[in-house]
């Protein structure tokens, strides 16, 4: 397949004699978008990187992959559709390490691919990005060996989707882009296999149905599972296979080394459905590695504020116990916000801690007329900004992508700054929430 012609400007042979998509030397994959040292353009003598790229090149292969992703997001899904139906003829070994339904899937790689354009000028999060998908991977039965063939269908899908910026220098663009990329990724996976399994086996050892679509669920791992409590993890039940969808850990690490999640079952998810109806003691499910950075920075001093909304409420309690066990016991507040007081499903708990804690104080909010007891009334940020001050406090927010956004806004506007505010990635919540 060839994908070489097109409308920006004349061929530059500056590909290599590495060859499509074969992964440079360990040490020769420096990040995208990273500026290499000397600077200068090619034909005025500056040293290229060890990519064989300049600074110059560096900046314009930039332009030009955004270029094709701004063409590209005119028409995603066909785009999406296009690539892996390509990809299952060419390669159709590959079928295999993807879901039956593939329609999560599809907004998957996307993201995947826009948030790496994004951070394309910025080495260092690029990476981080990179190196956690090339290790998320591992569970999927990702290898080295998959990344060409990837590759070669990404980009006729993108000759075919984004002509107008396609030609021979975005095309040498993006081979640049998706060789440092692989690179990444492969070498984080490989890295990672010398002391973690690509996933673990979790048998349920408890099943606690909370209310008719709340589900307490804990698990025994085959092997020690080190987290931290705030972080979260991709789950895989074994009626839907290869179906993964994201769970937060809802203790800090215990002594016994359990884990417990909290599920609500939402329409059409599959996985939570499942595991809120259908998961007993005894079945056994598979965990991905943990990930997030909602995790307490122990060195500080200052409060927290957090905001857990519904089932959201599980790392803030994980937060909760992890404070507990650190000597230094700062000031927490958590608002546990649910649509209805019968919602509150682990009021109980955190009731139950406050009373053990005298820094911990903890207030449910329900929403307007649906009041019982000592619960506020209306929805978390506002009752949020009914107390205060905050701006000395930190802000962690866990719970459905409307109410992380409004909280958001809420707290910068008492006052805390963006980077003492902590949640998950909304792309990750509103992609693979259910
Ligand atoms: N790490 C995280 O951020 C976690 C997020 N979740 C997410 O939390 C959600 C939980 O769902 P449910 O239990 O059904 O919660 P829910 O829909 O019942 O909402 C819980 C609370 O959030 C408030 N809320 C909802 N939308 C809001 C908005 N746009 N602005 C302000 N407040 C809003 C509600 O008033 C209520 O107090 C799911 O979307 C799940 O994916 C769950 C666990 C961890």
């Amino acid at each position: 397949m060839t994908t070489m012609s097109g409308n920006d400007g004349p061929s530059v042979d500056d590909i290599g004699e590495r060859g499509w998509f074969t992964p440079a030397p360990r040490e020769a994959a420096p990040a995208p978008g990273t500026a290499a040292p000397h600077g200068g353009r090619p034909e005025d003598g500056a040293q290229p990187d060890a990519a064989g790229r300049t600074d110059a090149v560096a900046h314009s292969d930039t332009e030009l992959i955004r270029a094709t992703m701004a063409e590209l997001e005119q028409t995603p899904d066909a785009a999406v559709a296009y690539f892996y139906a390509l990809l299952f003829v060419q390669y159709p070994h590959l079928r295999e390490l993807f879901p039956a339904s593939m329609d999560t899937q599809r907004d998957r790689l996307f993201r995947a691919l826009l948030n790496a354009v994004r951070l394309y000028d910025d080495g260092p999060r690029l990476t981080a990005f990179l190196a956690e998908l090339g290790r998320g991977h591992r569970k999927y039965g990702t290898q080295a060996a998959h990344y060409p063939a990837i590759g070669e269908c990404l980009m006729a899908t993108l000759a075919q989707y984004a002509p107008q910026s396609w030609g021979p220098r975005t095309e040498a663009a993006w081979v640049r882009a998706y060789t440092a990329i692989s690179q990444i990724m492969i070498d984080a996976a490989a890295e990672d296999s010398l002391h973690a399994p690509a996933w673990w086996q979790a048998e349920v050892v408890a099943h606690e149905r909370r209310t008719p679509d709340i589900a307490v669920i804990t698990v025994r791992t085959d092997q020690p599972y080190p987290f931290r409590a705030g972080q979260y993890t991709a789950v895989e039940t074994p009626w839907w296979p290869r179906v993964w969808r994201n769970y937060s850990f809802a203790s800090a690490p215990r002594p016994d080394g359990l884990l417990t999640f909290h599920v609500r079952a939402v329409p059409a998810g599959w996985v939570s459905t499942a595991l809120v109806q259908r998961a007993r003691p005894g079945d056994v499910l598979r965990l991905g590695p943990p990930t997030g950075s909602m995790t307490v920075d122990h060195d500080a001093g200052s409060g927290l504020l957090c905001l857990g909304g519904g089932t959201g409420i599980a790392p803030i309690k994980a937060l909760v116990e992890d404070v507990a066990r650190h000597g230094t016991h700062r000031p927490v507040e958590v608002f546990y916000g649910a649509r209805r007081g019968e919602d509150l499903y682990d009021l109980d708990t955190l009731l139950g801690l406050a009373r053990s804690h005298d820094w911990l104080a903890v207030r449910p909010v329900v929403a307007a007329g649906s009041a019982t007891g000592d619960a506020l009334t209306g929805r978390l940020p506002d009752a949020v900004r009914a107390h205060g001050p905050w701006s000395a406090w930190d802000g962690y927010l866990s719970g459905p992508p409307g109410m992380i956004k409004s909280g958001v806004r809420t707290l910068v506007g008492l006052g805390i700054p963006t980077h003492r505010i902590r949640h998950d990635s909304l792309e990750e919540l509103v992609a693979t929430g259910a």
